[in-house]
């Protein structure tokens, strides 16, 4: 579904030539469920923005089903992933409700985007969070545990090849975490999402049955539980 091969990125600002990923090479399969860790500069950010296109590896193919991304515009990309970073505020708008925030987020509503033509509403209602109790509440008025699960639905709902997550709970108590995990692994299990976490959190990962990639020096190090997990529902 995804594969990285011989991905090599190079970050070059006309003084310094810094290699950074080289011979990187990755498949992730449909349903996967993927954390990424490895010691700080160990390359996970830049292999994350190789995956939502920010960076252009030098070398090597990036191909997302089976059609390489190298010469294909952002918004091609933009179209199969969703992304939630660290920051809570950044997938939400603040002045806008819970219900208008999914209304937005399922691209004006449009039913066919979405899993088994059900609304942003349905799909909220359909994975038991609590939110949905509260579509009318103003997202600025949510705690930041709940304004990243609203992410997590946003970013899940029209059906994303791959949902990409940069240390999604980092900024969380460890309450708010493990509630934020547990709807990241019920998203992967009802609806069959794909999902890749960066994460520092190897205490809340191993609550998971969570495949773990390991990236050190810029290369995959360790590649642990790698064939678990492959029967989600794929609605
Ligand atoms: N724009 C840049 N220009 C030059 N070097 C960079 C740039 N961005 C990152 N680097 C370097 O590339 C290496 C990998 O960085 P990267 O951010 O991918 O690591 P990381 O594993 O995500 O680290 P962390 O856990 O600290 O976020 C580091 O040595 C970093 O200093």
């Amino acid at each position: 579904m995804v594969s990285l091969e011989k991905i090599k990125v190079i970050y070059d600002n006309g003084v310094i030539s810094k290699t950074v990923l080289e011979d990187f090479n990755l498949n992730i399969k449909k349903g996967d469920f993927i954390s990424v860790i490895g010691e700080n500069g160990a390359g996970k950010t830049t292999f994350f923005k190789v995956l939502t296109g920010e960076i252009k590896p030098v070398s090597g193919n990036y191909i997302l089903n089976g059609k390489v991304i190298k010469n294909k515009k952002s918004h091609f990309l933009f179209r199969k992933l969703g992304v939630v970073y660290q920051n809570p505020e950044i997938g939400v708008f603040p002045d806008l409700t819970i219900e208008e925030n999914l209304i937005l987020g399922s691209r004006k509503g449009n039913k066919h985007l979405m899993f088994r033509s059900l609304t942003g509403v349905e799909f909220l209602e359909s994975l038991e969070i609590g939110l949905e109790k509260r579509l009318k509440t103003k997202v600025s008025n949510l705690s930041g545990g709940q304004k990243q699960m609203l992410s997590l639905v946003i970013a899940s709902m029209t059906k994303p090849d791959i949902l990409l997550l940069d240390e999604h709970t980092a900024a969380l108590d460890p309450q708010n975490s493990k509630k934020v995990m547990d709807l990241t692994y019920k998203i992967n299990q009802k609806y069959g999402i794909t999902i890749l976490m960066i994460s520092h959190n190897l205490e809340l990962l191993k609550k998971y049955p969570t495949r773990i990639v390991e990236i050190k020096d810029g290369k995959i190090f360790n590649d642990i539980n790698s064939n678990i997990n492959r029967n989600c529902l794929v609605v």
